[in-house]
């Protein structure tokens, strides 16, 4: 039996977030393979600039090259597929025939919207949910602002007593969703298996790097060399 793991998105470009997150679940789950499956055509993330479905694959393949146990799905290359995440899923699973453990790598902002996801009950159980700390888009947005936002809001701490770091909170907010999640789910009668990564909140998203390009800011150590040399090549999110 094999541990296989899926990491969708839209990766509008990939950056260092993403990768890191696909390895600190390989590591501490143990996973044979890696599934990246890029969204051809999100329609909650169209934007006129968002770079071709190509370009993004491309990019995809040389952040993870050096990776053998990392692949891309060769579902996502034919235009006619469904990018719904459930029938990913049962593709993949007829691709890999056999008794593995399925799991689907996910961001805690992503997974908040898990209950609005076409056929929410039958994927829910049909596979483990590692979850990433990581802000929501409001907060991120809010941060930047240099406001004080939702965060606070989060703020269920044992005892009542502020957590000792950021890193801290944003576990709590990330089991915090997990919680909320599996809530919303099992009023559906659908029980989920759900953990949250041992690892510190990355602040990076695709939506910073689009801005960093735009105002010519350098793009190293936000996505990986061969990504930012595509990017320049290409003139993309300028
Ligand atoms: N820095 C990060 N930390 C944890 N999870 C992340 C991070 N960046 C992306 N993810 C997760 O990876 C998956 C794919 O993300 P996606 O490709 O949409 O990138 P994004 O950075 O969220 O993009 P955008 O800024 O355009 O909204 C989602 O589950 C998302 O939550
Ligand atoms: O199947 C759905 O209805 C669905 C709706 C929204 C998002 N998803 C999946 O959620 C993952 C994260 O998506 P996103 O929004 O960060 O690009 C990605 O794998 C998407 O395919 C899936």
């Amino acid at each position: 039996m094999g541990k296989i793991a899926i990491l969708g998105g839209t990766f509008d470009p990939v950056h260092w977030g993403h990768v890191l997150v696909a390895e600190t679940a390989a590591s501490q789950f143990a996973l044979d393979r890696v599934i990246w499956v890029p969204d051809r055509s999100p329609p909650h993330k169209w934007r006129p600039d968002l770079a071709s479905f190509e370009q993004r694959r491309e990019m995809l393949a040389l952040a993870i090259a050096d990776r053998p146990d990392f692949l891309i799905s060769p579902r996502s290359a034919n235009p006619s597929d469904s990018s719904f995440a459930i029938d990913t899923l049962v593709y993949l699973q007829k691709l890999y025939p056999g008794d593995h453990r399925w799991y689907w790598i996910i961001g805690s902002d992503a997974l908040l919207t898990l209950p609005k996801w076409h056929r929410c009950g039958e994927i829910a159980g049909l596979c483990d949910w590692l979850v990433a700390p990581r802000p929501t888009q409001g907060d991120r947005e809010t941060a930047e602002s240099g406001e004080i936002g939702e965060l606070s809001e989060w703020g269920d701490c044992p005892g009542g007593k502020p957590l000792a770091s950021a890193g801290d909170r944003m576990q709590v907010q990330a089991n915090a969703v997990g919680r909320r999640v599996a809530e919303q789910m099992a009023l559906l009668d659908v029980e989920i298996r759900w953990e949250v990564l041992s690892m510190p909140a990355i602040e990076i998203s695709s939506s910073h790097i689009r801005r960093c390009c735009a105002e010519r800011i350098d793009l190293r150590y936000l996505v990986p060399e061969v990504v930012a040399t595509y990017i320049a090549a290409h003139q993309l999110y300028q």
